[in-house]
């Protein structure tokens, strides 16, 4: 690949810190992992480590793959393994607080990782009281822990609790959070708390670790919230080189305080040098056309427009239409010969995106809700390893006195070697729907539920022989068939409609970072109107995300009953609508 001017001056900078602002579509991705590997080779064999963050397993799956190529490009023994790829949460859990986190955090033990959902958290030592109304408190009780959010500005922590888009303030947060340090477990927000705490507490932690990683660079800084950014200014003050990679118009993680701001600022500090990636390799120039209106941006397409339909539509629906809608939408992908299965409809909210997928949110209850959902992830998505940690999940819950951290012990076999034999099994469980986890396109309640019932016992027998692990009583109310469905989890028909394949239908969140062929953002009036109103707001950059991830083919789906509303303003912008009536088949 021929990097650009303007990639090549970011990977070729002076070591100092710098801000890259790049719009979508910019290969951040192969920008940043040659920039790591310069710093690598610059470094020599200066001992300190370059770490490169992200915030997604799959982007630091990308990194690592890439990094491994260019790696053979340096010198051996040119200290090139003395490089960290990782998510920002991984990075400060194995260097901070798995180590240093027990003096912070009262704890007798190394702290381990809970979900929120674990029986022993029922205690009410643990409560954070939830103020909802001047009148009203109520306590968070499993399984919500995790969804205790903790902010921190100028030093003043903050704890709420996150109900559906609201964030209600918590009276307690300290205390309750110190309480449930004591015994060594957090969440993964409490977990960025205790590292802050710990950076802040014990200074000699924080400047090893800065001495450790004169080089940090991270990707997606857009999503950094303010614990990251507190915990970063600490490795800043203390000597760490921060590098920031990201779009801000592409922040759409609000609650946790990330508004990209701060990356959007740091290029202004005295020592930050400022870069821009300007040149858009994913979109036809319609579609960046319409990005450029929508982010207020001036980026150039590096595509030319191809002769198959392409570009930026709308096309109203009405909400009784909306399955035509997307087979009307699956027909136009194929008439502009692009590939379905790299497509998606892609909605603001997992409800809606569920319903029109036809999964049902409400499928089985406790432990067999888990497995359901995991026998889904495998038969539908091939997606093994979300399946085999519900999985986890789901078998420790049926355990009657299970250690405490059992789930990620078994979860995170890097830092939990020791677990590879129950691992295996649990895997060899999740892996087979001929002995383990049945096949999600067996009727539910009946043939799936039966062959779940008798398999997950032998399993649990087993875990009882080998691992002296007990099953806890009432196994039968426990996997009780409760709230399945007669029919199966997964129907064939998903997999193929019409000899077609079914279109992916997902959140926007979901397929952030990724490329499509074509997209239909499937909009309510209020996303239009945000959408509209450009990248100020979350919502506005949820439909930026959205819109830019498309390559060829970007529909807006409008409501009808907003049509005549939103129609000049949409034609205004650049969208082409689609007028011809929306006929099944
Ligand atoms: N110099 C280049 N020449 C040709 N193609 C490139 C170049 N740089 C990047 N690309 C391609 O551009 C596409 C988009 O890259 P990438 O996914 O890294 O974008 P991104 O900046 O992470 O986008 P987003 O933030 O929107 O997710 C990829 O297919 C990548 O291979």
């Amino acid at each position: 690949m021929d990097f650009s001017d303007e990639q090549l001056a970011v990977i070729n900078a002076p070591l100092h810190p710098m801000a890259v602002v790049a719009c979508a579509g910019s290969g951040k991705t192969q920008t940043a992992v040659r920039r790591l590997a310069e710093i690598r080779k610059r470094l020599g064999e200066h001992r300190g480590r370059v770490a490169l963050l992200s915030f997604s397993n799959v982007a630091v799956n990308t990194f690592r793959t890439n990094y491994q190529a260019l790696e053979r490009e340096l010198p051996v023994g040119f200290g090139r393994n003395r490089v960290e790829i990782d998510t920002l949460d991984g990075f400060i859990t194995s260097n901070v607080l798995r180590p240093h986190g027990p003096r912070t955090m009262k704890c007798p033990r190394t702290p381990f990782l809970v979900s929120g959902n674990e029986p022993f958290l029922r205690n009410k030592d643990y409560n954070f009281w939830v103020q909802a109304t001047a009148a009203d408190v109520f306590p968070v009780q499993p399984p919500d822990l995790g969804k205790v959010i903790i902010n921190v500005r100028a030093g003043i922590a903050s704890f709420h609790f996150q109900q559906h888009r609201m964030l209600l303030p918590i009276n307690n947060g300290i205390k309750a959070a110190t309480n449930l340090a004591a015994t060594g477990a957090y969440t993964h927000n409490l977990g960025r708390y205790w590292v802050y705490r710990v950076l802040a507490e014990q200074p000699n932690v924080l400047r090893a670790l800065s001495r450790r990683y004169p080089h940090i660079l991270i990707d997606e800084a857009q999503d950094i919230g303010t614990l990251h950014q507190e915990i970063l200014e600490m490795l800043i003050k203390a000597g760490s080189h921060v590098s920031l990679i990201g779009d801000p118009n592409q922040s759409i993680y609000d609650f946790a305080g990330a508004n990209g701001q701060f990356l959007a600022e740091y290029g202004h500090r005295l020592g930050v040098t400022p870069y821009g990636l300007t040149r858009n390799y994913r979109s036809v120039p319609l579609i960046l056309s319409l990005a450029n209106t929508l982010g207020q941006r001036r980026d150039v397409a590096n595509r030319t427009a191809p002769l198959t339909p392409h570009g930026a539509f709308f096309v109203t629906y009405k909400n009784a239409e909306r399955d035509t809608l997307i087979e009307t939408f699956n027909a136009a992908i194929a008439a502009a010969s692009l590939e379905v299965g790299k497509s998606a409809v892609l909605c603001r909210g997992r409800d809606l995106a569920d319903e029109l997928a036809g999964r049902d949110a409400a499928i089985g209850q406790g432990a067999v809700k888990l497995l359901a959902r995991a026998a889904i992830h495998r038969d539908r998505q091939q997606n093994y390893l979300d399946a085999f940690k519900l999985v986890a999940w789901s078998i420790v819950g049926l355990l009657a006195d299970p250690p405490e951290g059992l789930v990620s012990r078994i979860t995170q076999p890097s830092q939990y070697p020791d677990m590879a034999a129950l691992r295996r099994v649990i895997w060899r469980y999740t892996r087979s729907s001929e002995t383990g986890l049945p096949s999600a396109e067996l009727p539910a309640s009946s043939q799936w539920h039966e062959l779940l019932v008798a398999r997950t016992k032998a399993l649990l027998t087993d875990l009882d022989k080998k691992f002296e692990l007990k099953s806890a009583p009432n196994l039968g109310n426990k996997l009780s068939k409760k709230a399945l469905p007669a029919s199966p989890l997964v129907s064939g028909d998903d997999l193929v409609a019409d000899g077609r394949r079914k279109l992916r239908i997902d959140t926007v969140h979901q397929a952030k970072g990724e490329s499509l062929d074509a997209v239909l953002y499937l909009a309510t009036k209020d996303h239009v109107l945000s959408l509209i109103a450009g990248a100020n707001t979350e919502l506005g950059r949820i439909g930026y995300v959205a819109a830019t991830r498309a390559k060829n083919l970007l529909w807006l789906g409008v409501p009808a009953n907003s049509a005549a509303e939103l129609r000049p303003t949409l034609l205004k912008m650049g969208f082409e609508e689609i007028g011809a009536p929306l006929k099944k088949g």
